[in-house]
């Protein structure tokens, strides 16, 4: 890997505006998915460091949440301008350490940076709000302020965008934050923090430590003083963290795992249909939240659908995210390659016909080939869990309520998409789907102008869009008395 600036490649924790190793020197490897070489060591940091880093954070945080909305904005505005200026090399970490081919990789830098640039924005937007008052001798004022010391824990599929989609609204809102960032992806991580200490974010707004989960977890969900935590990753650790903040009642955002309905109608325009499962789908080699993970289809379509999508299917190219050309990338490890292994053998076992791939890839490693299944039924093990791998099952159904009763039939309620070209069947579709988020005749729903998050066990709260912020602000109602009665009324 050969970056136009290597000083972005930290291996270091930003502690109080100070790159810092672990107390005891310990390390952990950043390996390339794609070839298993080592990239990088990082410190692995304990409860010792962590502590430290809230104590800088909960330092810092007073005087910048005195700076005015303008000034927070205008730093935030030049980390933006600093990340897109670097997309080239921030790319390369992360198709390095992620693995995602770096055509992908650089439009996940222009994502993140689009947080960074929608957050400057809206730092300056934060309204409070006068009411009628009820009584005549009293104003009642609203003001929305920052919680304070606010906390991130970040996963490796999305290892810039996940961090700024949590950093920019709380620095925006007046927050302070500490990252710690999944231990297979923190390169890039360390990298946008470099980028946000030549911004000029003070030392102690920004802190990213690297390590133990738990460790490092432990500390910041029981500490009073981390007033907010901002989770994403897998439902199973997010109701761990969930019950850990419980004891101090803090502030907590999810965004968990999902189990994306992609429902194709008889009446659907077949060939978007396709085009919109390769995008939902095989994005990042499936290894997004919002991934369709069962592609529901009308009786009336369904081989019709299965013969396009096999063919597009076997159209992707596979490899080493650094060639170009390459659309599917490996998987994370060696447990995400078992796990779609196993589940693609038990939809087989019960029934299911393979159409396309359905193996490991002959690159060997922890690549897998893009894979069609189709007769899936919803006793199977794909139907139920979250696949996080290139494996498009292929369920059927005949009418409109069959669809809404099998896309509504999970723990899960992220992100849901259908095809359609009757438009009051997108409404009715739209309305009776329990998700958060509905792709209607599109498989890319993201974006930083979008509220994004899920119902029931996908998580809580939303992150982008005008929205996002609110998760880093508490309202404040202030009550003036002794207004003389001949005061001019307010409100
Ligand atoms: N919603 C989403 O976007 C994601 C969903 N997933 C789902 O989860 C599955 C497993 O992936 P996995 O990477 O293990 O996801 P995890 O939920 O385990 O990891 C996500 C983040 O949580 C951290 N973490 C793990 N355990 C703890 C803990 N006890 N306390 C505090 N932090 C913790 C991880 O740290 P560390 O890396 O150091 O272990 C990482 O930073 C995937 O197959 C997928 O189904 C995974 C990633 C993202
Ligand atoms: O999988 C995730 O949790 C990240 C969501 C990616 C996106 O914003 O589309």
């Amino acid at each position: 890997m050969q970056l136009s600036d290597p000083t972005l490649l930290k291996t270091q924790c930003l502690i109080d505006g100070r790159w810092i190793d672990a107390a005891g020197g310990e390390t952990i490897a950043v390996r390339n998915p794609a070839t298993g070489q080592l990239i990088a060591n990082v410190p692995s940091v304990g409860s010792e460091e962590t502590e430290q880093a809230i104590a800088a954070a909960e330092k810092a945080w007073p005087a910048w949440r005195a700076r005015t909305a303008d000034e927070r904005s205008r730093l935030l505005r030049r980390w933006f301008d600093l990340v897109m200026q670097h997309q080239e090399d921030l790319a390369l970490l992360m198709t390095s350490e992620q693995g995602k081919p770096l055509a992908e990789a650089r439009g996940e830098i222009a994502y993140a940076a689009s947080y960074i640039e929608w957050f400057a924005e809206e730092a300056k937007r934060v309204y409070g709000d006068v009411l009628p008052s009820p009584w005549a001798d009293k104003r009642l004022v609203v003001t929305q302020e920052p919680v304070g010391v606010c906390a991130a824990i970040t996963p490796w599929n999305f290892p810039a965008a996940m961090i700024t989609r949590k950093v920019a609204p709380a620095l925006a809102a007046g927050c302070t934050m500490i990252v710690k960032p999944a231990s297979q992806t923190p390169l890039s991580a360390l990298a946008l923090a470099e980028l946000a200490c030549r911004a000029g974010i003070p030392a102690g707004v920004l802190g990213v430590v690297t390590g133990s989960a738990r460790a490092i977890g432990g500390v910041l969900t029981a500490s009073p003083t981390v007033r907010k935590l901002s989770f994403t990753g897998s439902t199973e650790i997010g109701r761990v963290l969930a019950a850990q903040c419980a004891p101090t009642l803090k502030k907590m955002s999810l965004e968990l795992g999902g189990n994306a309905p992609f429902i194709v109608f008889d009446d659907a325009d077949l060939d978007e249909a396709v085009q919109g499962a390769i995008v939902s789908k095989y994005r990042n080699t499936g290894q997004t939240c919002v991934c369709a993970n069962r592609l529901l289809v009308q009786d009336g379509v369904y081989d019709a659908f299965a013969e396009k999508l096999q063919a597009a299917v076997a159209a992707l190219r596979v490899g080493d995210g650094m060639q170009e050309g390459v659309e599917q990338g490996p998987l994370i490890d060696h447990s995400a390659l078992e796990k779609v292994e196993q589940l693609v053998g038990d939809a087989l076992s019960r029934g299911a016909r393979l159409v396309a791939g359905g193996a490991r890839h002959p690159l060997g490693g922890t690549f897998y080939q893009p894979t069609v299944l189709a007769d899936v039924t919803p006793d199977m093990h794909v139907a139920k869990e979250e696949i996080f791998g290139p494996v498009a099952p292929l369920f059927r159904f005949s009418s409109e309520a069959d669809a809404i009763r099998m896309a509504n039939d999970t723990e899960f309620g992220l992100a849901a998409y259908f095809y359609t070209t009757d438009v009051r069947r997108v409404w009715r579709v739209a309305g009776a789907l329990a998700y958060g988020m509905v792709g209607i005749n599109s498989g890319l729903i993201s974006t930083a102008v979008a509220p994004f998050g899920g119902v029931k066990q996908s998580g809580m709260g939303r992150e982008g869009s005008k929205y996002g912020i609110h998760d880093y602000i508490d309202t404040k109602y202030l009550c003036m008395g002794g207004i003389k009665p001949d005061s001019p009324p307010v409100g």
